[in-house]
């Protein structure tokens, strides 16, 4: 039984709950006259109690409901905040679509997970928070939006180079979460290391155009992003890091898939590309 079931309720307690609560009151404070339904003993009341949240719990990396409600709410936030930058000042358009962007990527990635891994569900479902290179390249690009705008703030208006961009970006996150939503549970944001019952091969759908569609989508997603912001520096950061990235990963990642699955995924490897530059 867990700790659910045993819950106290006034509302749902029947009258021998209620006798037997009376009871408990009068065995453990025999000298209460405490009406029982408007005064439950503490220890009843503390299992009836949503856990009690301060700010020191809020953004501490913990997987507990505050975070996660707090980071979707946050999400929200830089949704909204970008929408309005990009509707307010049209001049830095691309800087409010980016935010927009990034909330959306984000948000995908924990309902995705919570749609099909729910036993997988976690804070880091976000993944937000799944390392420094992460928030550092992020940094590095909006670091350099808004230096070159304030030095040259005509290279930076929003023309057919950031329209493409945008572009990009989309066609990156719609394949990221066509790919999440066709893998369903085979798709984990950890590579398995050993396959766990259940996992299939997924050959159909997305994964017939392309054998990494969430990485071809990540990776299309970030250049995109960098040619909308027209940053030229960072695009050539990024996709100098990314190809390393992910060309490491898929080594890895293929090798695992063939301990699985061996001659099947060997002959969907030979058939069925990247799309992903300079990965084969
Ligand atoms: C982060 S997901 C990425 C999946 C895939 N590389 C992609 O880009 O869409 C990693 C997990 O997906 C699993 N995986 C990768 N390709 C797969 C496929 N074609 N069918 C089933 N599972 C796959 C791997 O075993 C790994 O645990």
């Amino acid at each position: 039984m867990t700790s659910t079931d045993t819950t106290f309720t006034p509302a749902s307690h029947s009258a021998s709950t209620s006798e037997q609560a009376r009871n408990h009151i009068m065995a453990s404070d025999p000298v209460s006259t405490r009406n029982v339904t408007t005064n439950p003993p503490k220890s009843v009341t503390q299992r009836t109690q949503l856990p009690q949240v301060s700010t020191a719990t809020i953004f501490d990396g913990r997987n507990t409901p505050q975070n996660i409600a707090s980071y979707g709410f946050f999400l929200g936030v830089l949704a909204g905040a970008g929408a309005l930058i990009a509707y307010t000042y049209p001049g830095v358009q691309q800087l409010g679509i980016f935010c927009v962007a990034l909330a959306v990527f984000h948000q995908m990635e924990y309902v995705a997970t919570a749609m099909f891994n729910p036993n997988k569900l976690s804070l880091d479902s976000f993944l937000i928070n799944h390392s420094a290179h992460y928030h550092m390249a992020h940094a590095a690009g909006l670091a350099e939006f808004l230096i070159e705008y304030w030095l040259f703030p005509n290279w930076k208006k929003p023309g057919l180079s950031s329209s493409i961009g945008a572009a990009v970006l989309v066609i990156g996150q719609a394949a990221r979460t066509v790919a999440m939503f066709s893998a369903k549970s085979n798709f984990s944001h950890h590579i398995a290391d050993r396959k766990v019952p259940g996992h299939q091969l997924v050959t159909t759908g997305i994964y017939s155009i392309m054998r990494h569609p969430s990485y071809f989508g990540f990776y299309w997603w970030a250049i995109g992003s960098q040619i909308m912001l027209l940053n030229p520096i960072s695009l050539a950061a990024f996709a100098h890091i990314l190809y390393r990235f992910f060309n490491d990963r898929i080594e890895y990642e293929e090798y695992t898939l063939i301990k699985f699955f061996g001659e099947s995924y060997v002959q969907y490897r030979s058939r069925v590309g990247t799309l992903i530059p300079l990965i084969e």
